[in-house]
């Protein structure tokens, strides 16, 4: 029987431990915990992911601030508003929606954000902190933890003796999965588009990850059977089915097919999206018990 991870479900226990240990900081250090989340231009998606989490940071009793900026903003006037942010004692997490509009270069931006501070886990000190093995003092990116977490839910803490391939190697999601996976002793494989055999490398895997970006592109004859497969893909494709002009959201691996192989699946929706957001939360709680000079929680 093929496992189905349910991501809402693994969220939904992280936000609670997050607004427990929101709560009890307040209570007991007078600290609300504060998030302030940039999102700058049109996109409906991103109008979207950005709606959420400013409302789950509600959710969680964070002090909550969305900056909505239009897409003629400049570079110079997003970098003061990060610079503000940075001051602001009263916010502990900083997130700038990506991707930008293509006017903007989001490196220097997200390299300005003071790491402390940084709960998307992209600033070069987060990212080495995690590259050098120390899990304990950084901000790990939100989608790649939350995904680990749920790796645990079906193989543990201790990966030691399994082959993980994670397909993709985007520093938002890829890197930092495969060196999550290699610090849980993992043997890892890191794949993108022009490996060699890459069918044949993904058979290899007792997990395999997919983060390449296009809809459905993880056959069954990838999978081997038993594998634990978690699909970060989030693809918005033509729905005919459902009516004209209709669509409906696919992942990376064609779940069908390979769920009837593998030991265990997440779906998309309801797999790993729903951990990101939940992460970033965490990641706040985080950075406020820090902040507060408190010893963090971990999830
Ligand atoms: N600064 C960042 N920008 C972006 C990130 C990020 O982690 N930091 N990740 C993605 C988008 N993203 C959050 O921003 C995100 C994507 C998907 C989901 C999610 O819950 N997806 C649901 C389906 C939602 C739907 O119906 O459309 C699911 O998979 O079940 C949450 C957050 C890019 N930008």
């Amino acid at each position: 029987m093929t496992t189905v991870i349910d991501g809402k479900q693994v969220a939904a226990s992280v936000i609670e431990a997050v607004k427990a240990k929101s709560a009890a900081l307040e209570a007991e250090a007078g600290v609300r915990t504060g998030l302030a989340v940039v999102i700058v231009g049109d996109d409906p998606a991103s109008h979207a992911y950005v709606g959420s989490k400013s409302r789950m940071a509600k959710e969680c009793g964070f002090k909550s601030v969305q900056h909505t900026l239009p897409e003629e903003t400049t570079q110079e006037e997003l970098a003061a508003l990060v610079e503000t942010l940075n001051a602001d004692p009263s916010i502990h997490g900083i997130l700038v929606q990506l991707p930008l509009p293509k006017h903007l270069k989001s490196e220097p931006i997200i390299q300005s954000i003071r790491p402390e501070k940084d709960v998307d886990g992209l600033h070069v000190v987060n990212a080495g902190k995690l590259a050098t093995g120390d899990l304990e003092t950084g901000l790990i990116s939100c989608t790649p933890a939350g995904a680990l977490i749920l790796v645990r839910t079906i193989h543990g803490a201790d990966l030691s003796g399994l082959n993980a391939v994670v397909v993709g190697r985007s520093n938002l999601f890829g890197k930092p999965m495969g060196q999550l996976l290699l610090a849980c002793n993992a043997t890892v494989t890191m794949a993108h588009s022009r490996t060699k055999d890459l069918a044949g490398i993904c058979r290899a895997a007792d997990i395999l990850v997919a983060a390449v970006g296009r809809a459905e592109m993880v056959k069954a004859d990838w999978v081997k059977p038993g594998a634990t497969v978690i699909d970060v893909g989030i693809n918005r494709v033509a729905a005919p089915e459902k009516g004209e002009g209709k669509t409906r959201l696919v992942g990376d691996v064609a779940y069908a097919e390979c769920a009837s192989v593998a030991g265990a699946i997440t779906p998309v929706p309801g797999g790993v999206g729903p951990m990101t957001i939940a992460m970033l939360m965490a990641n706040t709680v985080i950075a406020a018990h820090r902040a507060a000079g408190r010893p963090a929680p971990k999830f």
